[in-house]
């Protein structure tokens, strides 16, 4: 990827919702509205015990994948590779216990996102050939995520820019809007949200919270 490519992908992380039926009670008009109000990346995060799976959740992905489309947001699948390929998804985000990063990039091919979860440096550098965008978390205490592991603040993304200046970066875990700033001087281009948006009373007012950051 191009140093140019990093620049645009990384102004394409700034608001990156994530997010699953398990996290949001109507999850269609959650998204459209946190689309309508200014995420800049949704990446579809299908987890839990009443997670949707099979035909059903490759409905759901298509009909999310249309939301962003018409939205001209970038549309990422959480995990699941082989749904990612079938919809053609923009592109798919992995994690330490996934998919290998590599194996990953030889399914998608050079033109697809591929994001990866790291925790130390050591996993940075062995993601680095393969991937084009790094999450780094939890950042604070999340609800979202049960095995997220310890809440690190921004060590590592501040270690990370300064030995990769160009890498893009995302922070994850537990992230409210009086948190962005910090977290973006700290060296994360943007940052993922769950919670702070699905969980809102009202989505769009929580969203523009963000947004306008
Ligand atoms: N889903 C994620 N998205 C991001 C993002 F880049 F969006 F910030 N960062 C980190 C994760 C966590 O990914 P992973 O470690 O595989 O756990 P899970 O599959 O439970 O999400
Ligand atoms: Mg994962």
């Amino acid at each position: 990827m191009t140093s140019c490519t990093k620049q645009v992908l990384a102004k394409q992380l700034r608001l990156y919702f994530v997010c699953g039926t398990t996290d949001a009670s109507d999850l269609v008009t959650t998204v459209k509205t946190a689309l309508r109000c200014g995420v800049t990346c949704f990446q579809f995060r299908e987890k839990g015990k009443d997670a949707l799976y099979g035909d059903e959740k490759e409905a759901m992905a298509r009909t999310l994948q249309h939301e962003c489309r018409e939205a001209k947001v970038p549309f990422i699948i959480n995990d699941d590779v082989e749904l990612a390929l079938a919809i053609d998804a923009d592109g798919i985000h992995v994690g330490q216990d996934d998919l290998p990063a590599k194996q990953v990039r030889e399914r998608l091919g050079p033109d697809k996102w591929l994001g990866v979860s790291v925790h130390t440096m050591e996993e940075v550098s062995a993601a680095l050939p393969f991937a084009d965008y790094v999450g780094i978390g939890p950042i604070h205490e999340t609800r979202s995520k049960l095995d997220a592991g310890i809440v690190r603040g921004t060590e590592l993304i501040q270690q990370v820019r300064r030995h990769y200046p160009l890498l893009p970066i995302v922070g994850i875990g537990g992230i409210r809007p009086d948190h962005v700033p910090a977290i973006i001087d700290d060296g994360a281009d943007g940052v993922a949200v769950i919670s702070a948006i699905a969980s809102a009373p009202d989505v769009a007012e929580a969203t523009r919270r963000f947004a306008c950051l």
